[in-house]
């Protein structure tokens, strides 16, 4: 038994099971996969989708197909960063409130204003913000330190060189690379894109996925519940999940425990499927109708070195990558992050296709974990104090602790036993986040 104690480094447990080293169950069970194993078979599945060009109000939450460059500065030109007035610092040098520079008013510039004469010495134009600076004007006095004329204005301050001037090319001098290949876009990005002159970005499209359920069991939420029957919970959660990791999603729901009806219902979408994404029917039993369906068409069902999770499917169905995920409901979301997700980000041409990861300080009761797997057991993450408590205990089953938390705790297969006030690594999710307290309190 490896316990982990205070102090003590989770570093050392990629020493223990190396990176391909399959874990052996008993003599008559074939060895667990390794989770890296599986990770590597999925993303090999998948290719990274077509490059195209989208409107702007198309392109969020996509990916940069290639680097931009801003082929104009921004600000295009020097303009006011205030409504006020646009003059010579030199003009008004010694101007106080009680001892104001009068000026003529020469011009009146408002924002977009086609035709700037130059500023004569010794005047003032009123200006209001954005509009283009005049030749000759060096600053720009804020109305509120004048009296707001407009044929004649006194001014009660005298402002340095330059001061509420935007200068052109300050924010980003033309020729700059701005977004990067990869990149994720999102408001500011895409504003950015805008501001440049861009109405269409290179950005590489959706993958698609055709989400199935599968079992007999299933009911539609709102219909009444029959015996020994469920209401089907697996599809929204991982069209959901695909769409919040930048993929297109479309679910088959209550597909049947039928091998001909699982064909049947995947026959329309093998033409455009960048992945077909399954659920259930992968394990042991009688009634599996992923894995009888597709174990002798290209796809192939292992058991891999993970809880929960454990039992998976990969492979190609008609040249239509799949992956098959169990049933169980945290098993299938938890599948989907670890082995899924991954891939799809990178099909999706994201550069960053993990999730953000963080060492924390395993607080509350001591946790035991699987000899052999690499378990995920549900956690609500604390941000301020770097501490994560375990939600709900380790059943594939219980959904409720997966809504309520924010990360996965990750623990390595040869760990059997993490001690509290020891280091843990997690996986940040997002979602529920625990506010306020320390480490103990919610
Ligand atoms: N003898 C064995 N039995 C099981 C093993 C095993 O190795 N030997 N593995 C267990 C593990 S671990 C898992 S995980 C599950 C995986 O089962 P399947 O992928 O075959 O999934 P099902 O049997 O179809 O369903 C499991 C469970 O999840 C519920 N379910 C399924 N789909 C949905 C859905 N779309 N929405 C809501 N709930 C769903 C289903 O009703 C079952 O309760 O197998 C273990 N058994
Ligand atoms: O591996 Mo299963 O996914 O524990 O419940």
């Amino acid at each position: 038994m490896a316990r982990v104690s205070p102090g003590e480094s989770r570093g050392r447990s990629h020493r223990h099971a190396g990176h391909h080293d399959r874990v052996a169950q008993d003599n008559r069970t074939p060895p667990l996969v390794p989770v890296e194993e599986h990770q590597e078979h999925v993303a090999s599945l998948l290719r990274p989708t077509e490059v195209t060009r989208s409107p702007l109000e198309e392109c969020a939450g996509l990916a940069m197909a290639r680097d931009l460059v801003a082929s104009i500065p921004l600000p295009p030109f020097r303009n006011s960063a205030m409504d006020g007035y646009a003059v010579r610092s030199v003009d008004v040098a010694g101007a106080s409130p009680d001892r104001p520079v009068r000026l003529p008013v020469t011009a009146d510039l408002p924002a977009g204003a086609p035709e700037v004469l130059p500023l004569a010495v010794g005047s003032a134009q009123r200006i209001m913000t954005g509009a283009p600076l005049p030749l000759g004007a060096d600053c720009v006095v804020p109305v509120e330190h004048t009296d707001g004329g407009t044929r004649e204005v006194a001014i009660g301050l005298a402002p340095e060189e330059g001061r509420h001037v935007r200068r052109a090319g300050e924010d980003v001098p033309a020729g700059t690379t701005v977004l990067r290949r990869g990149s994720e876009l999102g408001p500011a990005q895409l504003g950015l894109a805008s501001a440049l002159g861009f109405a269409e970005l290179p950005v590489r499209r959706r993958p698609r996925v055709v989400v199935l359920s599968t079992g007999s069991e299933l009911v539609e939420p709102g219909e009444p519940l029959g015996l020994g029957q469920i209401y089907e919970s697996n599809a929204v959660m991982l069209v959901t999940a695909v769409r919040e990791a930048g993929g297109h999603a479309t679910a088959v729901r209550f597909v049947p425990d039928d091998v001909g009806a699982l064909h049947e219902a995947v026959r329309p979408h093998l033409a455009d499927a960048d992945l077909l994404l399954t659920t259930g029917g992968v394990s042991a039993g009688a009634y599996e109708v992923v894995k009888d369906a597709l174990a002798g068409e290209g796809v192939t069902f292992t058991k891999v070195a993970m809880q929960p999770g454990m039992p998976q499917g990969s492979g190609r169905y008609r040249g239509v990558p799949v992956v098959a995920l169990p049933g169980n409901p945290v098993s299938a979301l938890v599948s989907f992050e670890v082995f899924v997700r991954p891939a799809l980000r990178r099909a999706a041409g994201f550069d960053v296709t993990d999730r953000p990861r963080s060492r924390a300080v395993l607080e509350g009761a001591a946790l035991s974990s699987p000899s052999g797997k690499r378990q995920y057991r549900r956690g609500s993450y604390h941000l301020e104090t770097g501490a994560v408590r375990v939600v709900g205990a380790a059943g594939s089953h219980l959904l409720s602790a997966l809504a309520e938390s924010n990360c996965l705790v990750e623990i390595a297969p040869e760990v059997t036993v993490v001690e509290p006030d020891t280091p843990v690594e997690v996986l940040l999710l997002g979602g529920p986040s625990r506010t306020g307290g320390g480490p103990g309190e919610n």
